[in-house]
């Protein structure tokens, strides 16, 4: 066997056959050398709950099952994404045996795994030639990429980071070289790489079957290292990710009647694609710019980010798709308005979102660590230094942490980020958010800068416990998406209008949600209040219709946390604007000036892979110890006052000695991570090397020309800086 080369491609953020570099490569270049691919995914102890795998006789002190994230103490990765990622990675494996691979699973510890396979190869006397993977930006992947490297270097196996090609503009056609130096302002930025519709590289062509290297005799194959144990079966692999996220919340209120998810996809490449499909057909695309802002339904917007963050689509992959609808070369797209008549408003605007996520990253890479701290890249500013004039102190239940002179106390601030977190504020647009996101685990970008900026600017909270709900929460989350667009609407990122970006979310609820649906949907407790203002805000309400709605004694009504001063004249109409600012108010907080379209889209999507929100994230209705209908649940009994104040930028002054910037994301003990130790974990830092160091097994692939000019990500040879933002 002296002449097996296997090469171990690990999986990470790119679970795709198509348009996939490594496959590509490895399907079209017939010198490639390996006589063996083996395709595997780990599910990484640190970002998701691995306890469901375990099995509780092999547990040892030392083995790494979960963390928690660092401000909140929230699980990492919540039902709704556990779900989605046991569907991708099931989604992919099959497509991979289709073809003639595979796919293995293994989970815990990127380093470990590898290390376990290569050893299991070698006693065999077969050879591991390489490990390959995609890099990634976070540091916790970079942190992952760092400890592969090392032990491919103390087993003299070769490994080799490519780059990440799911971005729309590929890092090679940027034009600049360093990360430094990627403007501070997204439309800089935009400005640099337009016209968009001719930036994208083309899509790679898809292997087809038996052009893959041989996978490996499964025999050979290092089984999964105890504790855990990877189920064979797919319902068994999703109950054992979801079951131990699942109780998140103790009281989680049942989903509401008539409520459905905006987001009903499964995860996974084929499901994907039938999506991106479906959204050129359906003129999803093509009506984009006017109904983005919409709440309700699925069709307002592509919702393609789940995808795009497993990389199981890239966004040039979207583009493609796009050009086959404006040139008319794509005949399933025929049926759709606009067919063959060029790039419309919808279609360019699409783009400029999907640039957002690219900015979004590249900002990652240039800010690194900053982007998980309180200040973000306001931290280094004079001003924003403890007795600087803009220095934010922000509010935290944590008494380490907290201003001496905090009000509320942290006790009052717990119980209101609880009260955010399971929408109970009695702010209708932000409740309504927060529970369709608990229960479906999406809601929509409008919703999202609402809900960033009643946390951090109506209500002072340390802007980090919202993106670590988010984190735990959405499908689609993705590390800089969701922690530049927080810092940006929380105003220590780089949105020019930071100090000034103040939402009313009564306003804006008026306009996005002009019936009044949304809130109704999700708040059915306000349902039957009859004045859009009262719904939007239940306090406002008289005694008369706080009664005949059933609302006495409610804490939305009767202790909302935040009240918001907003007039109304006359009832407001669809079309029109009808609220008025009082008088010596000033400016409360308008739209963003990113405001395209009022539009609001809904009905249903014909797409596969939909799911039944009623059913909950699993298989089978989950047990949940749920008050039916209704979010009124033991969150409800509070204690004391709970009105922050009314007045709409907290920004209150700065606190000696209060220092809760933190530069790590996830409570691990691993490589400087920073936080405590998670669960059943030790100091079991076993020589793996730290991200930009002691990268031994790395050496440069002769294989393929990397091409790294514009910006690698290459990540282990560039030690990351500090980070990024911004909100579209
Ligand atoms: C506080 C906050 C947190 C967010 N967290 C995430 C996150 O974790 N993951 C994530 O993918 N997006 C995040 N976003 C961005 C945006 O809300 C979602 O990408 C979008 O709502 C996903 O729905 P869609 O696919 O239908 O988007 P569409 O409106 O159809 O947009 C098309 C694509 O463009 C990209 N995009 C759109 N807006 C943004 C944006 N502001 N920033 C970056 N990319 C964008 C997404 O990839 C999206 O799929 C966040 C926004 C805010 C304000």
């Amino acid at each position: 066997m002296a002449t097996t080369n296997i090469l171990i491609y690990l999986m990470r953020k790119d679970l795709r056959v198509a348009d996939n570099p490594i496959f590509h490569y490895l399907s079209s270049t017939p010198d490639h050398g390996f006589t063996h691919l083996l395709p595997v995914y780990v599910f990484p102890y640190i970002q998701m709950d691995l306890s469901g795998l375990v099995n509780g006789e092999d547990l040892d002190q030392d083995d790494d099952i979960s963390t928690r994230s660092r401000v909140g103490h929230f699980a990492r990765c919540g039902p709704h994404r556990a779900k989605f990622i046991a569907e991708t990675v099931w989604n992919l494996k099959s497509s991979l045996e289709a073809l003639g691979s595979g796919l293995i699973l293994r989970a815990g510890d990127h380093g470990k795994v590898v290390s376990s396979l290569v050893e299991g190869f070698k006693k065999q006397q077969l050879q591991v030639g390489a490990v390959w993977t995609t890099g990634l930006v976070g540091s916790e992947e970079v942190d992952q990429e760092g400890a592969v490297s090392a032990i491919c270097g103390d087993q003299d196996v070769d490994f080799k980071i490519w780059p990440d090609e799911k971005y729309f503009v590929d890092d090679r056609d940027l034009n600049f070289g360093t990360p430094e130096e990627l403007p501070t302002i997204f439309t800089t930025y935009l400005r640099s790489v337009e016209p968009l519709r001719e930036k994208p590289r083309s899509v790679l062509p898809t292997p087809v079957k038996s052009s893959l290297p041989v996978f490996p005799e499964i025999s050979t194959i290092a089984p999964q290292a105890s504790p855990f144990a990877i189920p064979d079966e797919y319902e068994e692999l999703e109950d054992a990710l979801v079951r131990p996220v699942e109780g998140f919340l103790g009281n989680m209120p049942a989903v509401p009647e008539g409520a459905s998810s905006a987001h009903p996809f499964k995860g996974g490449e084929d499901f994907a694609r039938d999506r991106l499909d479906y959204v050129m057909r359906a003129e999803v695309a093509k009506n984009y710019k006017d109904t983005r802002n919409g709440l309700i339904g699925a069709d307002f917007s592509t919702k393609l980010s789940a995808y795009l963050a497993l990389g199981t689509l890239t966004a040039r992959q979207i583009h493609e798709a796009l050009l086959g609808y404006e040139d008319g070369s794509v005949e399933m797209y025929q049926d759709a308005a606009g067919f063959g008549e060029g790039e419309n408003d919808g279609t360019k605007a699409v783009r400029n979102e999907l640039l957002w996520r690219d900015y979004m990253r590249l900002y990652h890479k240039k800010f690194g660590n900053k982007l998980f701290q309180a200040h973000g890249l306001k931290a280094d500013l004079p001003e924003y230094q403890e007795g600087g004039d803009k220095r934010i102190t922000w509010k935290t239940r944590d008494e380490s942490t907290a201003a001496p002179d905090q009000t509320p106390d942290c006790a009052a601030i717990g119980t209101i980020i609880e009260r955010f977190n399971t929408g109970t504020t009695g702010m209708g647009l932000i409740d309504a958010s927060q529970r369709e996101l608990m229960h479906s685990g999406y809601t929509s970008n409008r919703a999202r800068q609402n809900v960033a900026n009643f946390l951090a600017k109506h209500l002072g909270i340390d802007w980090r416990y919202g993106a670590e709900w988010y984190e735990m929460l959405l499908i689609d989350y993705d590390v800089s998406s969701n922690w530049a667009n927080w810092q940006y609407v929380a105003g220590v990122g780089n949105d020019p209008r930071s100090e000034s970006r103040l939402f009313n979310p009564v306003k804006q609820a008026f306009d996005y949600d002009k019936e009044g649906s949304y809130v109704r949907t999700w708040v059915p407790e306000v349902s039957k209040l009859q004045k859009l203002e009262n719904v939007f805000q239940a306090c406002t309400a008289s005694e008369e219709d706080i009664k005949d709605a059933g609302l006495e004694g409610n804490p939305m009504v009767t202790d909302p946390v935040k009240k918001i001063d907003f007039s109304v004249e006359g009832k407001p109409r669809t079309n029109k604007r009808s609220y008025v600012r009082r008088k010596g108010r000033g400016k409360q907080a308008g739209g963003d000036t990113d405001d395209k379209g009022e539009g609001q889209t809904g009905g249903g999507d014909a797409a596969a892979g939909q799911r039944d929100l009623n059913q909950g994230w699993r298989s089978q209705p989950s047990p949940t110890n749920s008050t039916k209908g209704s979010g009124s649940t033991d969150i409800r009994k509070l204690e004391g006052p709970l009105v922050v104040a009314s007045h709409p930028n907290p920004a209150p002054p700065a606190a000696p000695g209060m220092n809760n910037d933190n530069t790590h994301r996830g409570q691990s003990n691993r490589g400087g991570r920073g936080g405590r130790g998670g669960f059943f974990r030790g100091n079991n830092n076993r020589g793996y090397a730290p991200a930009g160091q002691s990268n031994r097994g790395y050496r440069p692939s002769t294989s393929r020309p990397t091409e790294h000019h514009g910006m690698s990500s290459r990540a282990t040879q560039t030690p990351t800086q500090p980070p990024v933002t911004s909100a579209s």
